[in-house]
């Protein structure tokens, strides 16, 4: 990431605004934020999610839902640079007696949240790369977020719930749905 050219943009923005850069408060920020973005943006260093490892289990698992529920996430909308922010669950069925580690969904849903993006998109790309990697019998999985541009400026609808979801292979029928549904709700 090209911190320089960040810190020169923002001093720019700054002085756009009706600000003065070098306002004692406010002459490290340029530096303050080229750093944030390196974190809150890491996954646009990464072109494919790789931070994963798949465990061998018998075909017993096979067929069995296995849910992670309320993973917190933060990410950044890519048409107002603000924040928006929520949980994710997701569920999956193996097929192949494949399993993920478990921390690996978490970090799957920062992969797809760390990065200036869309809601939809943090919503597919985590359900989109658990098919494509584990080749389970089905994966569902539910965003529920609040986003800033839509809170504190615009629109102004504080605490309204965006809510999106994907479901692919078994997770198209109402009975599995069903059951991923309820298990959330325990
Ligand atoms: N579908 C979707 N829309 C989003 C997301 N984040 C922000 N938006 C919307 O992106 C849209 C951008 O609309 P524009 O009309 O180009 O921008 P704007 O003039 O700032 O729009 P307002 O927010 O209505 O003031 C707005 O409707 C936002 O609410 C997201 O994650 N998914
Ligand atoms: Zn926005």
């Amino acid at each position: 990431m090209d911190h320089e050219l960040i810190e020169a943009s923002v001093r720019n923005i700054f002085k756009a605004i009706g600000e003065d850069p070098d306002r004692p408060g406010i002459q490290e920020t340029p530096k303050r934020v080229a750093n944030m973005y390196e974190e809150i943006f890491s996954s646009l260093q990464q072109p494919k999610f790789e931070a994963y490892k798949l465990f061998e289990t018998d075909d017993s698992i096979n067929g069995e839902l296995i849910t992670v529920a309320d993973i917190p996430f933060y990410s950044m909308c890519e048409h107002h640079l603000l924040p928006f922010f929520g949980t994710v669950s997701v569920g999956y069925i193996p097929q192949n007696g494949q399993v993920i580690g478990l921390s690996k969904i978490p970090r799957l849903v920062d992969y797809a949240a760390k990065r200036p993006t869309l809601q939809e998109a943090v919503t597919s790309t985590i359900g989109q790369t658990l098919m494509d990697i584990l080749e389970p019998s089905g994966v569902g999985v539910i965003v529920k977020a609040r986003h800033m541009c839509v809170e504190m400026r615009g629109v102004n609808k504080s605490n309204s719930v965006t809510k999106t979801s994907f479901y692919r292979g078994t997770f198209k029928e109402q009975a599995v749905r069903q059951e991923f549904l309820d298990t959330l709700k325990q």
